[in-house]
């Protein structure tokens, strides 16, 4: 269940707390605790979330790309945790300026619930000024039991959205899928493209990503797209094409090598990214562009044997 508001039933309830973009590990490690007391409780399992990301909100002057949109994050939590409801607080003046009491009076008496679970960083109310501390002693005295999760970290450092962005910004995919714990994915519908690809020997499928999704540099990346209920090798391209076009739209495009790729126009597909392989170029001709991908075939079929290996 998806609600942009509050829930309309007066049911007790586990509530996981927190803006969760990404649902990295540290991330589940909170949900996965809520979802354990939810079914030892037999309660519903509600995450509150907020919309747009505090940062984002009236008084902040720069703009926080997503790592999961909206829908994605949605559809995250669906496929983690299937059956849980899902909240979407509008982060706007008014709940900025909340204090942490209230706040978590709120939360209270809109979600009713028998247990609260957060990361021990999480803060709330105005000012962030609300704690771990804060948040036990609110709830302890209204008899609701708290879980605060210790910090996860890797190789020192607290895992957070933060980390997740910088790294697709650097372009390290593989350290992106280490701390997220599943592959960086891009959501979104088939459009058409000018078909030259196809005259290349290379069609692709191209995707628009929202302009609010954080991308990594634009170049060629391995990976796998999902369609309906399948899963196929593709080899990705995220770009403007320089090589082809004035336009500054950037685009996903994916090479598969199955026959589908004809019928997936206006289709909705996941593109998965486990592999940086090259930056975009600008290409003086479309033939030297043609030679290029060639090798990244190439390389990709090469991968695809090696990871395979590695499975076997
Ligand atoms: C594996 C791969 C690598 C690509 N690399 C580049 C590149 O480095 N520079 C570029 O301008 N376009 C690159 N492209 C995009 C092509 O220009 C584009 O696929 C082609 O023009 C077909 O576009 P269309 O689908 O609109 O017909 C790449 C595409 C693929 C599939
Ligand atoms: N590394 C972590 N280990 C355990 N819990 C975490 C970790 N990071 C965040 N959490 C918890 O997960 C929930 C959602 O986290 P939230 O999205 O608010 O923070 P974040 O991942 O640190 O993001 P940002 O970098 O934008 O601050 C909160 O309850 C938070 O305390």
């Amino acid at each position: 269940m998806l609600s942009k508001s509050y829930p309309k039933d007066y049911l007790e309830s586990v509530v996981a707390l927190g803006f969760f973009d990404g649902i990295h590990l540290g991330h589940q490690a909170v949900l996965n605790r809520a979802a354990t007391i939810a079914a030892e409780k037999e309660k519903p399992l509600r995450i509150i979330t907020f919309y747009p990301h505090p940062r984002n909100s009236i008084g902040h002057n720069h703009t926080i790309k997503y790592i999961t949109t909206y829908a994605e994050k949605y559809q995250c939590f669906q496929s983690f945790y299937p059956g849980c409801e899902v909240y979407f607080l509008r982060f706007n003046r008014q709940l900025r300026h909340t204090s942490s009491e209230s706040f978590l009076d709120r939360i209270n008496q809109w979600f009713r619930p028998i247990a609260v679970i957060t990361g021990e960083n999480f803060r709330f109310g105005y000012r962030t000024q609300g704690d771990q501390i804060f948040l036990q002693n609110f709830f302890k005295k209204r008899g609701v039991e708290t879980a605060i999760i210790p910090s996860i970290s890797l190789d020192g450092d607290v895992l957070s959205s933060t980390m997740v962005r910088q790294l697709i910004e650097k372009g390290d995919i593989k350290k992106v899928n280490k701390v997220l714990g599943y592959p960086f994915s891009i959501r979104g519908r088939i459009v058409k493209g000018k078909q030259i690809g196809s005259q290349i020997g290379f069609p692709t499928a191209n995707l628009l990503p929202v302009s609010s999704k954080i991308m990594p540099p634009h170049g060629v990346y391995f990976g796998f797209m999902n369609w309906k209920k399948g899963e196929y090798p593709a080899l990705i391209y995220i770009g403007t094409k320089p090589t082809v076009s004035q336009n500054q739209r950037r685009v996903v495009e994916v090479h598969i090598s199955h026959q589908i790729c004809q019928s997936l126009y206006q289709e909705r597909i996941t593109v998965q990214l486990q592999h940086f392989w090259r930056l975009e170029k600008h290409f003086l001709t479309i033939e030297a562009l043609k030679e290029q991908i060639t090798i990244d075939q190439a390389a990709f079929n090469a991968y695809l044997q090696h990871t395979q290996g590695m499975i076997n």
